[in-house]
């Protein structure tokens, strides 16, 4: 895809995500690598009505090349971009109920979600839970380079998730997985529930690599 493509992808996917309420208000932002950088969405931007000609263009050093002014988060994106050299795309959404996982406070913090299903193992794996910081707190670069060493997919805490792709339609897939799977666990909660056992996932991992 050229560059025009893909910010109207962008754009296109910015407004499904939002008319099916999986962001509200400005919040979230998407961005997709490009040989001179990355393009993401406009801080204080509604992802449901994105102007794909006002989409930031930042470079690798971190900046502005063209388009308005670049999401809070895009110093995010360049780390979780450093440690996972092969994906070509970030999504950070506020979806209610990933937003409530990260919320819990005995939520197992090296991987929140357990296996519940064979897709959410192939499309996210594990879910390692990032420390609190304020959004656009540059603290949050460190961990979340950190933890996205072992996992596309980090959740911050009181806040929501940061999903990684090798595509842009793979990072809003794995985002979308994420959160159909935060719904399940927390509708499962008082439920005596069987989960995928370690050989499945090693089995599904095997035949479902990357
Ligand atoms: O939660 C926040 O403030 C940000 O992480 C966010 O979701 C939207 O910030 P911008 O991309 O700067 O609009
Ligand atoms: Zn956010």
């Amino acid at each position: 895809m050229n560059e025009q493509e893909l910010r109207e992808r962008i754009a296109m996917h910015g407004q499904s995500i939002f008319n099916r309420g999986l962001t509200a208000g400005s919040s979230g932002n998407i961005s997709v690598r490009v040989p001179d950088g990355m393009l993401i969405t406009p801080t204080n931007s509604c992802l449901g009505r994105l102007d794909p000609e006002r989409i930031s263009k930042i470079s690798n050093t971190g900046h502005l090349i063209s388009g308005d002014k670049p999401s809070k988060e895009a110093f995010l994106h360049h780390s979780m971009y450093q440690s996972r050299p092969d994906e070509q795309s970030i999504v950070h959404l506020h979806s209610t109920h990933s937003v409530a996982v990260s919320c819990l406070e005995n939520v197992d913090r090296s991987n929140a979600l357990p296996p519940i299903t064979a897709y959410y193992v192939m499309r996210v794996g594990t879910l390692p839970v990032v420390p609190y910081f304020a959004p656009g707190d540059e603290r949050l670069a460190g961990a979340v380079e950190q933890a996205a060493k072992a996992s596309r997919a980090v959740l911050l805490s009181n806040h929501g998730p940061v999903v990684a792709g090798k595509s842009l339609d793979a990072a809003v897939a794995s985002t979308e997985e994420l959160e159909e799977t935060a719904k399940l666990f927390l509708m499962l909660r008082q439920e005596k529930t069987r989960y995928l056992t370690d050989a499945d996932v090693t089995e599904l991992n095997q035949r479902f690599p990357g």
